[in-house]
């Protein structure tokens, strides 16, 4: 079962993300990283990965491609806020 992060959980669980380049959002519960690669087959190449792991997860990213950039948000729609999900998908992306 899905749940929203506690209060202890954002502290441990969100700290290192957000020491990592993801920022929390001020209008909904969800946190927002851009990414930039060399170019659009880079980015486009990462972005197929990162679906694979999305899929696999059953849990999808809110984001958008431009060239290079890749600005991804993740949320739980389920749950309406951040979950155990966004970070681990986040952590995902931060190593692929
Ligand atoms: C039915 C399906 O399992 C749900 O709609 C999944 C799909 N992917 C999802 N992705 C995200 N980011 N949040 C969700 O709540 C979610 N729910």
């Amino acid at each position: 079962m899905t749940e929203r992060l506690s209060d202890t959980a954002r502290k441990t669980v969100l700290g290192p993300l957000l020491d990592n380049g993801w920022e929390l959002l001020g209008d909904r519960d969800a946190m927002r990283k851009t990414f930039k690669f060399k170019d659009f087959t880079e980015a486009f190449g990462w972005m197929t990965r990162a679906a694979m792991f999305a899929e696999k997860w059953d849990h999808h990213p809110e984001w958008s491609n431009t060239y290079n950039t890749v600005v991804v948000t993740l949320t739980t729609h389920d749950v309406d806020g951040l979950s155990a999900l966004d970070a681990k998908l986040a952590r995902k992306m931060d190593g692929l």
